[in-house]
C-alpha cells in the first residue's frame, strides 16, 4: 500500500489550453479510503487517470511512498482498478476470474486458493465460485470486477471509477457497506470516484470535493457537514444543502436584511480583516426554534414537507429563501417561525471561502 502525494500537480489536455486540473498539493495517507466527489466535468476522472498512470500530467509529480512515479505506466505503478462497467472473462468461472490477477503474478496455488476464497466470502460470491461468469447477472459480474480489483495484497492502491453505476439500486447500499468492511479488513488505500454524495459519505474516511478542476476541501464527512470550506461544499453536501445569505458585519453581528445575527467574535474579527463579499452560512439541521420568551428571527413559512422523522420547512427572510429541518414532533406555525442561529454553527464566508479556523484547510 502507498501514501500518495500530488506535488504541484496540474493538467491541461492541450498545451496552453484550459486547466482540466488546477495546480494542487495534496497527500493521501497509506491505507485511507478516499472518495473524489464533484459534479460532471470537475476533473475527477482526470485526477484518477493521473494517479493510475493512464494520463501523464502536464505539470507536477505523483509520488507513491516518496518515489516519483509520474512517468511510470499503470503496470509499473502496481495499481488495481475497477471501472464503471464490469471487466470479467465470460468463459472463466468466478474462481478463475478472481484468481487471474494472482496467477498472472505466479503466486503459489495454495495462497491463490485462500485469498480468492477470502475475497469471495467478503463479497458474497462463495456460492457461485464454480459458475461460469457468462451466465451471471450484471450485479454479480460487477462484484467479480470489484473482487478482481481487491484480490491482490501487493498493490499500491485500488482505484474505483463510479463502480456502482450498473448495480441495481437496492444492492448499491449493501455493496457500499461491503466495500467499507473490505477496506477495514484488508487495509488497502482506496480512491473512489463518484458524483453521488451519499456514496462518497458512506464509503470514505475522507472525501475530496472537487469543482471546476480544483480541490475545494479534503475532509471527513463530519468536517464537510460542520465546516464546509467553500460555499459549494456547503451547498453540494446535505439534503437540502447549507443556507447562505449575503450579509454585512457590524461588530460581532451579521446584518441580513436589517436583522442582527450573533457571530463568534474571533470569526467576526477575521472577517473584518479579510474583506471580500460576505455571506452567512448555516445548515438547515442546525437552526433551532426559539423557546418561549426567547427572541428569534421571524421566518415566513412557504412550505412544510413531511420527511418521516423530520419535517423540512421552506420559507424566507426578506428575499432570501431558507430551509429548516425540524424534528417531526415540533409544532409548525404556518404564519411564521421564530428561529435561533446557534453561534457555534453560524459560519461566515468571504468570496465563497470559509472565514476563520479551518477555512483554507486542505489535506
Ligand atoms: N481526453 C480529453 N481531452 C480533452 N479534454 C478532456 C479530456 N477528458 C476530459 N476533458 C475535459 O477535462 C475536464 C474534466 O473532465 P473529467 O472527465 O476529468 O471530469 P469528471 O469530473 O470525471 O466528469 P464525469 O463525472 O462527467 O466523468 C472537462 O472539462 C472535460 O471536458
Amino acid at each position: 500500500m502507498a501514501r500518495i502525494e500530488l506535488n504541484n500537480l496540474a493538467h491541461r489536455y492541450a498545451p496552453g489550453g484550459e486547466y482540466a486540473l488546477q495546480p494542487m498539493q495534496h497527500v493521501w495517507e497509506d491505507g485511507g479510503a478516499y472518495a473524489l466527489l464533484g459534479p460532471s466535468g470537475c476533473g475527477k476522472t482526470t485526477l484518477l487517470n493521473i494517479i493510475s498512470g493512464l494520463v501523464q500530467p502536464s505539470e507536477g509529480q505523483v509520488l507513491f511512498d516518496g518515489v516519483d512515479v509520474t512517468h511510470r505506466s499503470t503496470e509499473e505503478r502496481n495499481i488495481g482498478q475497477v471501472f464503471q462497467f464490469p471487466v470479467v472473462y465470460d468463459t472463466m468461472t468466478v474462481f478463475q476470474n478472481l484468481a487471474f490477477p494472482l496467477r498472472n503474478r505466479k503466486m503459489a496455488e495454495d495462497y491463490v486458493n485462500r485469498r480468492v476464497r477470502q475475497v469471495a466470502e467478503m463479497l458474497s460470491l462463495t456460492d457461485v465460485l464454480d459458475r461460469r461468469a457468462r451466465n451471471l447477472t450484471a450485479d454479480a459480474k460487477q462484484k467479480i470486477s470489484l473482487g478482481r480489483g481487491l484480490v491482490r495484497e501487493d498493490v499500491s492502491a485500488v482505484l474505483f471509477d463510479e463502480p456502482l453505476t450498473v448495480i441495481d439500486p437496492h444492492l448499491k447500499w449493501q455493496l457500499r457497506r461491503k466495500l467499507r468492511e473490505v477496506h477495514e479488513q484488508l487495509n488497502l488505500t482506496l480512491v473512489y470516484v463518484t458524483h453521488d454524495q451519499t456514496e462518497a459519505l458512506t464509503f470514505a474516511d475522507k472525501v475530496v470535493v472537487m469543482l471546476a478542476g480544483q480541490v475545494l476541501q479534503v475532509g471527513t464527512p463530519q468536517e464537510l457537514f460542520e465546516r464546509p470550506a467553500h460555499t459549494f461544499v456547503g451547498y453540494f453536501i446535505g439534503s437540502p444543502g447549507m443556507n447562505f445569505m449575503p450579509c454585512e458585519l457590524s461588530g460581532n453581528e451579521a446584518l441580513v436584511d436589517g436583522e442582527r445575527i450573533a457571530i463568534d467574535p474571533a470569526t467576526a474579527a477575521a472577517a473584518s480583516q479579510n474583506g471580500g463579499s460576505l455571506q452567512l452560512g448555516i445548515r438547515p439541521e442546525l437552526v433551532r426554534l426559539a423557546t418561549e420568551g426567547e427572541s428569534g428571527l421571524l421566518l415566513k413559512v412557504d412550505q412544510v414537507e413531511d420527511l418521516g422523522e423530520h419535517q423540512l420547512v421552506t420559507g424566507h427572510f426578506g428575499s432570501h429563501q431558507f430551509h429548516v429541518r425540524l424534528d417531526e414532533s415540533e409544532k409548525i406555525n404556518s404564519d411564521g417561525l421564530r428561529l435561533v442561529f446557534p453561534v457555534e454553527h453560524t459560519l461566515l464566508y468571504a468570496d465563497e471561502h470559509l472565514v476563520g479556523a479551518g477555512g483554507a484547510k486542505h489535506g
